[in-house]
Parts: C-alpha cells; sequence; structure tokens
C-alpha cells in the first residue's frame, strides 16, 4: 500500500493553546479522505500545516514521499499538491482562464503543457461557459469551480480541499461535489477534504473525526457507521395499546411519538423478522438507515478521545 500522506505525532501550539494534539495517520493514495471536525477541532491547522502554509510546532509529516521540512521551501511537496480554502485567491479583476494560466506560469509549465492541463482542467470543472468572465463577476458556485481549477492547472497527485462546498445552493453543492469525486476516481488522484456535509463524508474511503485537536474516531464510513449509528425501524400500529403490549411482551426496547413507535434494528433482516412476527398489529412501518450525520452526532456527544 502506498501512502501520499503519512503523519505522525503531529502538534500544534499556538501560544498557550495547543490546537493539535499530537495527531497520527496515514492516507493511502488515490483514496478520498474525510477530515472531520466540529468548528475549532483543529482540521484548518492541520491542513495548512499539510499544505506547506503553517509551521508545525513538532511531529512528522511525509507527503507524496516528502518529508516535510520547517526550514526550507518544500517544493516538492508544493509542486505535488493543490489546495483549495475557504476564502478564494483568485484576481478578481482577470477573467477565469487569465488567472488558471497565470497560476499556470508561476510552475513554469509550457506552453504546450498549459494548454493541455487547461483542457484537463476546463472538462472537468467546465469551465468554458465561464472562462470568459471576471471573477469578480461570477457566483458563488463558478467562482469554486474556477478556485478549483486553479489547484489543478499543474496536475498535483493530491488535493486539498477545505470546506469546498459550503456556501453554495444544493444544487451547485451536488455539482461542485460530483466533479471532485469523477476527479478522485478517473485520475485516481487523492482528495484530502474538510466538510461539514456528512453526505460528503459518506462517498469517502477513510474518515477522521476530530475533536479538540484529538482523533476520536477514524475508520471507513462503513465501520464507523457500525460502530455509532444504527437502524430504525418507526412502527404505527393499528391499536396503540396493543402494539405497545407486543413491544413490552418481547422485551423490544422503543420509544414512542405522537403514536409512531421507533425501535432499534440490527438488520433488514432484523426488520423483517420483527414485521412478520408482528405483522397483523402494523399498520405501516419504516426502515430508517443510519446516517453519518447519525455518527457525528454521537461521536461528538461522547467525551472520550480514542
Ligand atoms: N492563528 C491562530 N492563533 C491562535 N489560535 C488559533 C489560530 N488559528 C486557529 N486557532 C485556534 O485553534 C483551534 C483550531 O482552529 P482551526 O481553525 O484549525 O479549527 P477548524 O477545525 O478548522 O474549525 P472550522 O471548522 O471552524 O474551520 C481553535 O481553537 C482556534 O481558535
Amino acid at each position: 500500500m502506498k501512502f501520499a500522506i503519512q503523519v505522525d505525532n503531529l502538534r500544534k501550539q499556538y501560544g498557550e493553546h495547543e490546537a493539535v494534539k499530537g495527531i497520527s495517520f496515514t492516507v493511502e493514495q488515490g483514496s478520498l479522505f474525510a477530515f472531520l471536525g466540529a468548528n475549532g477541532a483543529g482540521k484548518s491547522t492541520t491542513i495548512e500545516i499539510l499544505c506547506t502554509l503553517l509551521k508545525k510546532s513538532s511531529g512528522t509529516v511525509r507527503i507524496n514521499g516528502h518529508t516535510l521540512d520547517q526550514n526550507n521551501h518544500n517544493v516538492e511537496i508544493r509542486k505535488s499538491i493543490g489546495v483549495v480554502f475557504q476564502q478564494s485567491l483568485l484576481d478578481e479583476r482577470l477573467t477565469v482562464h487569465e488567472n488558471i494560466i497565470h497560476r499556470g506560469k508561476t510552475y513554469g509549465l509550457s506552453k504546450a503543457e498549459l494548454a493541455a492541463n487547461y483542457q484537463f482542467v476546463s472538462n472537468y470543472l467546465h469551465l468554458k461557459d465561464i472562462e470568459k468572465r471576471k471573477y469578480g463577476t461570477l457566483s458563488g458556485g463558478q467562482k469554486r469551480r474556477a478556485d478549483i481549477a486553479r489547484a489543478l492547472i499543474h496536475r498535483p497527485q493530491i488535493l486539498f480541499l477545505d470546506e469546498p462546498t459550503t456556501g453554495l445552493d444544493p444544487q451547485t453543492r451536488q455539482f461542485v461535489w460530483q466533479a471532485i469525486k469523477q476527479l478522485q476516481t478517473e485520475t485516481n488522484m487523492t482528495v484530502f477534504l474538510t466538510t461539514h456535509y456528512m453526505e460528503e463524508a459518506a462517498v469517502a474511503h477513510q474518515v477522521i473525526v476530530l475533536k479538540e485537536g484529538q482523533i476520536v474516531a477514524e475508520g471507513t464510513p462503513d465501520t464507523l457507521k457500525t460502530q455509532y449509528a444504527y437502524d430504525q425501524m418507526a412502527l404505527v400500529f393499528h391499536d396503540i395499546a396493543k402494539g405497545e403490549n407486543w413491544l413490552q411482551e418481547n422485551a423490544i426496547v422503543y420509544t414512542e411519538k405522537q403514536g409512531i413507535f421507533s425501535v432499534r434494528v440490527t438488520s433488514t433482516l432484523h426488520a423483517l423478522t420483527l414485521l412478520k412476527s408482528a405483522e397483523p398489529l402494523i399498520a405501516s412501518f419504516e426502515v430508517i438507515k443510519g446516517t453519518m450525520d447519525d455518527v457525528f452526532i454521537h461521536i461528538m456527544a461522547e467525551g472520550d478521545v480514542a
């Protein structure tokens, strides 16, 4: 297994405040990695260190095989990564095309490389309709597409995205997200992402949850869901009293709200078994799958650190 990112015992101190408290993790090459945590957990601090923009206090970081060095410019690392932060770095007065080409030139790309790379990013980010417009005149979603294109013009091996879809309307969010996902799967690029949208984390290969500077959970979305979320079945009975009686007789733990009884199920098969045994009593039912939202809420509510 090849790792794009290796972090060992990383710490960051801001004066008295330790924002990142000795975290260690690896990111597999070509994977989609989601870095989650409540506000102030230390996500941006970590991502800025990995992107060579902020000095770590201690610990080791390796990016694409290069060790991050506090005392030099980490040129090789910078060449191999693309970064999209919450605030844009594009020039409002230049067109999208000018902005991106200008960026490409800073990497010393030849004219032919620039043209080929521009074509590549334009296809993924659908730049055709906005490339001649000044960046400052674009909508939030259009700006995001241009921001991501800028980060990709030198065809980096890793794309870092700090909350790439925050503030976008649902339709635009989906569009931007699909472009990111497509890039990752089709080009085998490693994508390192922070997000507050759990449906984005749900399709990641690996998820880490950070809380107050420490890793409190990590795994695939499925393993985290198994550990921290559960499926529920909502039941409506023809006769509430009889239904409730049946639950109690069978020692099934339940909650009730406005005549809807919720019971925890371990699998769809478990739900089916319950349904079969209470069939004459049941007027309607719904199986509600555990989500990454449940995972996040559960982890945040817990005090302990993994
Ligand atoms: N330059 C700074 N000086 C002092 N403290 C800072 C600085 N930057 C961040 N912090 C503190 O470090 C902690 C982690 O901040 P960070 O921005 O990394 O969190 P985050 O998880 O990215 O939050 P958000 O989801 O709100 O972006 C917070 O308590 C924050 O107040």
